[in-house]
């Protein structure tokens, strides 16, 4: 037995796993892979080359695999576990959480209401009861409702409510009733349906007839269903007949729910159990950039290739593809699509890629997309809306998120809205950095260090960014702009001597702004290196280009901007270059985080200068195309004076260079 074997893996992977040389789980693969097998959504944080990316793919082409070949036992759906009475979690909002018992529900959000109805309603005759202990405070309402009502009980008139507030609601009517209630307090829901009456208990004692209802509810097409609402609070429930007996016993002629009559008991049913079709996909997996789709898409596809009858069908959706191709592939059948959130929201919306099926959504590098509030942040949203809670058979989605970076609000607030009990897998704390990267500063300081006076830009070969052509130079003064432009001259300067000092062979060189990327990569080929450039302005194919040239050793540097930064994995990197710092401690988390992976060292050296300089920071609608607007942006212009000794104080751990 392999040691992936002892952590749930099929044997049928093991070859696939040694083609890549793993022997043993990495960490974050040990806890992971067993989670995503056992059905958990998971918040995967760990550090920079870990092997996060296979402990999500592993499990998933297994899983999908599982249920092309119809082997795995699908857990079954609440309408087949007929005897079994709980919160159904095919019939709730999406983040009213549901735990396993099927007993215990909680909704995080503080500002939205989410609810959930029970599997079965009540009708034709009888008196009816089930409790709610409230297990963690905030608001929450309970009662009764029809299946054709709103979760949002008392807000129609086919539902009915009590809250925490003292307050009964009916077709959004909210009237003073019994009193308020709390974490601990233990509520009885009555329904008489000889009487049609509808009230509530608290600790026992019996409020006054809330409401008396419809005949209507008496009928099995149109009965009513336990049901209830949180906002930020959770409860338990007891529909007795379970093992837990009520706290405070209904009298005599009233029943649990679970013990009515069969005869009076109506259980929810899917319209219609539909079969997993073979076409539609099982899993999105949504990455940043183009290269991180690409290089996932490999991932499983190392995994799924090995995997025979049926095979696994995996596709890319990224910018830049034929899409005539990709529609071709879809309507012929998927089973695991990579793709940047824009291309998969847009073939959903569309009506091309059809989500009923859809099993697993992985988001790697999530805090990235969430930080991008009007952009990916939205299309995320959007996808969600576009999910089913449960695929087309009856399983329960599953949601896997992940990044080096993971513990922020947005994250968690993101948890709370589409996960369901989310295991965290969390193996170092915030912002992880390996102990296989070392990082170090290395000061440049264009006072002390007069030689650039004497290079200049153009006898290095470094061309101009043109930043200071409005100011006046004055060579050997501390004049703000002279020492700015002197930082510049430096920090070229240095770059070659950190390059011959240390023989690095192969380096991934950081600017800030794409400008400055092209002129470091033609730096860097005048000074006869070899050099490949990545950055969002470039196309799809020289990026590709680029890369692959990288990967394959016909270029030594990779010069790159931030937006390439996360999660590119190129192995036999040991060295990174920071010409300039990222505005925040995240970003150089996932920079530095581009060596020192699989357990090979690495280094990073981050050129830091002693006094401010001034760089581009395009606020124009040409976003710097033919713009020469040197101004300060406080002034209307395009620049800013970038602090880089200040941006460090705030958040880096450095060695002495
Ligand atoms: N079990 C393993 N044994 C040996 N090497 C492994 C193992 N798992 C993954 N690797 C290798 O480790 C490297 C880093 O893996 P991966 O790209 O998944 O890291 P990551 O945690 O996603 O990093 P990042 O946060 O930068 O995206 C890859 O080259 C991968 O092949």
């Amino acid at each position: 037995m392999t040691a992936f074997e002892e952590f749930g893996i099929i044997p049928e992977l093991s070859e696939a796993i040694s083609s890549l040389n793993w022997t043993l789980p990495t960490a974050v693969q040990s806890e992971a892979i067993p989670a995503i097998l056992g059905g958990a959504d998971a918040l995967i944080a760990a550090e920079t080359g870990s092997g996060k990316t296979g402990a999500f793919c592993l499990p998933i082409a297994q899983i999908v695999w599982e249920r092309r070949r119809g082997t795995s036992e699908a857990p079954p759906t609440q309408s087949e576990q007929s005897t079994v009475i709980q919160l159904n979690s095919e019939d709730r909002d999406r983040s009213l959480q549901i735990d396993k018992t099927g007993l215990n529900c909680e909704c995080r959000l503080g500002k939205e209401w989410h609810g959930a109805r029970a599997n079965v309603g009540v009708y034709g005759s009888g008196k009816y009861y089930y409790e709610v202990t409230i297990t963690r405070d905030g608001l929450c309402r309970i009662g009764w409702a029809t299946l054709a009502g709103s979760l949002k009980i008392g807000t129609d008139f086919e539902s009915f409510g009590y809250g925490g507030t003292g307050k009964k609601s009916f077709g959004k009517k909210f009237d003073d009733y019994g009193t308020s209630f709390t974490t601990n307090d233990v509520l009885g829901c009555f329904l008489d349906l000889d009487n049609l009456k509808i009230w509530w208990s608290k600790n026992g004692e019996h409020f006054p007839m809330a409401y008396q209802i419809d005949k209507k509810f008496k009928s099995k097409e149109t009965c009513l269903f336990p049901a209830v609402l949180c906002q930020n609070s959770g409860l338990a429930v007891n529909f007795g007949g379970g093992s837990a007996p009520f706290k405070y016993p209904p009298g005599a002629d009233t029943v649990g729910v679970a013990a009515a009559a069969p005869g009076n008991l109506k259980f929810w049913s899917r319209e219609e159990k539909q079969s997993v079709d073979s076409t539609t996909p099982l899993c999105v997996i949504l990455e940043p950039t183009r290269e991180l789709v690409q290089q996932t898409f490999q991932n499983i596809q190392t995994f799924a290739s090995v995997l025979q009858e049926p095979k696994i069908r995996c596709v890319t959706l990224a910018a830049g593809e034929n899409m005539n191709q990709i529609l071709r592939i879809l309507e012929s059948g998927c089973d695991i699509i990579v793709g940047t959130p824009s291309r998969i929201v847009d073939l959903i919306q569309t009506g091309k890629l059809a989500t009923v099926s859809l099993q697993f959504v992985v988001i790697d590098e999530i805090d990235q997309f969430l930080a991008d509030k009007n952009g990916a942040a939205r299309q995320i949203d959007t996808l969600f809306r576009a999910l089913p809670l449960v695929t087309r058979d009856g399983t329960r989605r599953q949601v896997i998120a992940c990044s080096a970076t993971l513990h922020n609000f947005e994250v968690s607030r993101f948890a709370d809205r589409h996960m369901s009990f989310p295991q965290w897998i969390d193996l170092k704390g915030q912002d992880c950095v390996s102990a296989d990267v070392h990082h170090v500063v290395c000061h440049v300081d264009s006072i002390e260090d007069k030689q650039w006076i004497r290079e200049k830009y153009q006898s290095i070969g470094l061309e101009d960014d043109h930043v200071h052509d409005q100011d006046q130079i004055r060579p050997g003064t501390t004049d703000k702009d002279t020492v700015s432009l002197g930082t510049k001259v430096l920090k070229g300067i240095y770059v070659i001597k950190a390059i011959r000092a240390l023989n690095m062979d192969k380096a991934i060189i950081f600017c800030r702004t794409k400008q400055q990327c092209d002129q470091m990569e033609h730096y860097l080929r005048r000074n006869n290196f070899t050099a490949a450039c990545l950055h969002g302005d470039r196309s799809a194919d020289e990026r590709q280009n680029s890369l692959d040239g990288f990967k394959n050793g016909q270029m030594r540097f990779l010069v790159c901007t931030d937006v390439v930064a996360r999660g590119l994995d190129v192995q036999g990197v040991p060295f990174v270059i920071n010409v300039t710092l990222p505005d925040d401690k995240t970003q150089y988390v996932h920079r530095i985080g581009r060596v020192g992976r699989a357990e090979r060292m690495g280094l990073s050296i981050s050129l830091v200068s002693a006094h401010e300089e001034k760089m581009w920071f395009h606020k124009c609608r040409s976003r710097g195309v033919g713009c020469t607007n040197t101004k300060d942006i406080s002034k209307g212009g395009c620049t800013i004076w970038f602090d880089e000794k200040k941006v460090r104080k705030n958040w880096v751990k450095t060695e002495q260079f």
